[in-house]
């Protein structure tokens, strides 16, 4: 079997809070000894309460945020042991999509130069040609490359966001609450449109959501977090049907009945 494209063994995160005491002990312990793999080309979605710790988990993924004990390995690597080339390598590989777009695009670039940027930022450049295959990639026409983020609708600019993501080949994309702030109409074309990566180019998915719905959609399996553990994991249609823990249990229920399996 290959390598799981990450493996986070016994992971643990404290962060230093003002007061210095927080949940259980000095700080705040966000991430409580986790364990997770997320397999070449699958889709594992974390799901949650909010503050449970799930974007904590997916940072550690890219180092952007350091574990206080455990290990993360990600594509083979130790994320611990990567100086700072290796981590700009890592993070060629791995992509993040943010909850929201207009804030995660800079308003004074138009997506040309968004696109060449990234690319550049890792000593590439491209053709108008090149630029125009990936913006169709995520169904957006030619037109949007000299557009600026204010000039285009929140759904188009995830789609933006998105293509930026693909641009350097990534092996996988953290997605963290990609549609949250997206109005619903448009939410499930940006969730497609990643199931569509997934399946069409064998992306792996790490997919931070508080919504089970969304997660049961788009994930193959699910980690349920509650106060910085995983309570419960496994495929996803299983969680679904048959939840175990209780904060499953309550994140089912709190699913609106028109989204429940038939
Ligand atoms: N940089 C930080 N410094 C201090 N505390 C932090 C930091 N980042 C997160 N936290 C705290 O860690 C806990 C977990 O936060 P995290 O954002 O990982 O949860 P989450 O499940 O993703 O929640 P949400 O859905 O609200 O983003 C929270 O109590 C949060 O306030």
């Amino acid at each position: 079997m290959s390598t799981p494209i990450v493996e986070m063994t016994d992971v643990s995160k404290r962060f230093r809070t003002p007061g210095g005491f927080g949940r259980r002990g000095a700080g705040l312990l966000a991430v409580d000894g986790v364990s997770l793999t997320v397999g070449r080309g699958e889709a594992v979605g974390l799901v949650g309460e909010s503050g449970s710790g799930k974007s904590t988990l997916a940072r550690m993924v890219n180092g952007l945020v350091v574990p206080t004990s455990g290990t993360v390995r990600t594509d083979g690597d130790d994320v611990a042991a990567l100086g700072r080339r290796g981590l700009r390598r890592l993070r060629r590989r791995v992509a993040m999509v943010f909850q929201d777009p207009l804030a995660s695009l800079n308003p004074r670039q138009t997506v040309r130069q968004t696109l060449e940027n990234v690319l550049r930022a890792h000593g590439e450049t491209t053709s108008t040609s090149e630029l125009v295959e990936l913006l169709a990639s995520v169904g957006l026409g030619p037109d949007y490359l000299g557009r600026y983020p204010h000039e285009a609708s929140g759904g188009q600019l995830q789609r933006v966001a998105v293509a930026r993501a693909l641009a350097l080949k990534p092996d996988l994309i953290i997605a963290d609450e990609p549609t949250s702030a997206l109005d619903v109409s448009v939410r499930a074309q940006i969730l497609n449109l990643l199931a569509d990566l997934q399946r069409d180019h064998g992306i792996s998915f790490l997919h931070v959501s508080h919504d089970l719905a969304v997660i049961r959609l788009y994930s193959d399996r699910v980690a349920v977090m509650q106060r910085g553990r995983i309570v419960e994991t496994g495929p996803s249609e299983e969680i679904f049907r048959s939840p175990q823990h209780p904060c499953t249990q309550a994140l089912v229920a709190a699913t609106p009945e028109a989204e429940l399996p038939t």
